[in-house]
């Protein structure tokens, strides 16, 4: 039995991923967590969260002695806080020997140099970065089992790059073209004008300057063009990706290519049929589709998650059952 502490469980990733620990039989919720000052903290989860009425756990404030709490009694911290905030709590809760699970980008960068122009932060914990792993589920299996702080991909970097890798050595010069819709909850649960109920109105955004643009480059090995939308639904996220592959390719070189989910239980790859969103909204699942037009030399494949699940939440249970190989426990 693994003892988990969430901090930032009343946001959209936390409440999520702690509705996803209290339902594993081998893992336990050491408590739950919000800033010190927070509005919210003394309230059950379920007076936010009325959904999860079946969770009867308080948001606690993240006081100094809580903090000294958890080490003594958590294996893991996992951290649905922004990148700011994870900074910091990530490198202090990893120098006393806790495991992290960081939701946020704070620890994905390996080059500290990132961190001022997409974070807006000089990063301070150059050692604790240099330990810290990528965790995208599929890829970096052997890592996440060795590292104690785990960098959850973000919800647009985890639909680009499950669909991109398996065919990144088909890639040419061409820079791949992504074009993502993201609902709402992708922005967090706090109030924004941008994100309120009259404003939200299908847009582009970040364009050709969001952070997840270099996050995909780097894990991928190749630039890209990304470009984020805003949709006016709650949650998923749909990612169509042009790219240009290698002359000669056939479109059996990429069917090949994508074999290699044949054995992951949560990615769905499917040729020539498309995925929805709404089904995999809810669930843990991410659905590709692709095509290939062996004339051009152009594929279009595209990606459906769940931006709170397999895009935070459970990608993040993914990593924790991963290192503690909680499934080889059962
Ligand atoms: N939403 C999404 O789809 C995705 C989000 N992420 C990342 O996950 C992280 C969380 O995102 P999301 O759930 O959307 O954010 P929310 O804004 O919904 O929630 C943030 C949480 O952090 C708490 N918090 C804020 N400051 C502190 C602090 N100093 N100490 C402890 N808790 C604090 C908030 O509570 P309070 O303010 O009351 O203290 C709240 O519980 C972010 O880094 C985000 O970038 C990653 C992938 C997808
Ligand atoms: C719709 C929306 O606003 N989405 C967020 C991405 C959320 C996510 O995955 O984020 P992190 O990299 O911040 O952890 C954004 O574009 O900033």
């Amino acid at each position: 039995m693994k003892n988990i502490a969430i901090i930032g469980a009343s946001g959209y990733t936390g409440a999520q991923i702690t509705s996803l620990i209290n339902a594993e039989a081998n893992l336990s919720i050491q408590g739950l967590y919000v800033s010190e000052n927070s509005l919210d903290k003394g309230k059950p989860l379920s007076e936010l969260y009325p959904t999860y009425s079946h969770i009867s756990l308080c948001l606690n404030p993240l006081t100094e002695d809580a903090k000294h709490t958890i080490v003594a009694t958590a294996d893991a911290v996992v951290l649905a806080t922004d990148h700011a905030v994870s900074l910091h709590l990530a490198a202090w809760f990893y120098q006393q020997g806790v495991a992290v699970f960081d939701l946020s980008g704070a620890y994905r960068f390996s080059d500290v140099a990132q961190y001022p122009k997409w974070y807006g932060f000089t990063h301070e914990y150059p050692e604790v970065l240099a330990d810290a792993v990528y965790g995208l589920a599929e890829w970096n299996c052997e890592q996440i089992g060795k590292s104690k702080l785990i960098a959850v991909p973000g919800c647009y970097p985890t639909a680009s790059l499950t669909a991109l890798k398996p065919i990144a050595h088909l890639l040419t010069d061409v820079f791949p073209v992504i074009n993502a819709v993201s609902g709402v909850t992708g922005a967090g649960r706090k109030a924004q004008l941008h994100t309120s109920f009259c404003e939200v109105s299908l847009t582009p955004y970040g364009v050709l300057g969001h952070r997840h643009q270099p996050e995909i480059a780097t894990q991928l090995g190749q630039e890209v063009i990304f470009t984020p939308h805003l949709g006016n639904f709650k949650r998923g996220i749909l990612a169509t990706i042009t790219a240009k592959l290698k002359s000669g390719t056939s479109t059996d070189d990429v069917a090949k290519a994508f074999q290699y989910y044949d054995s992951a239980e949560l990615v769905t790859v499917k040729h020539n049929q498309f995925p929805k969103v709404d089904d995999v909204v809810q669930t843990a699942n991410c659905h590709l589709g692709w095509k290939f037009d062996e004339a051009t030399g152009y594929l279009v494949v595209a990606s459906a998650i769940d931006n709170l699940m397999k895009g935070a939440a459970s990608q993040a249970m993914q990593c924790i059952k991963i290192h503690f190989d909680v499934l080889a426990e059962q």
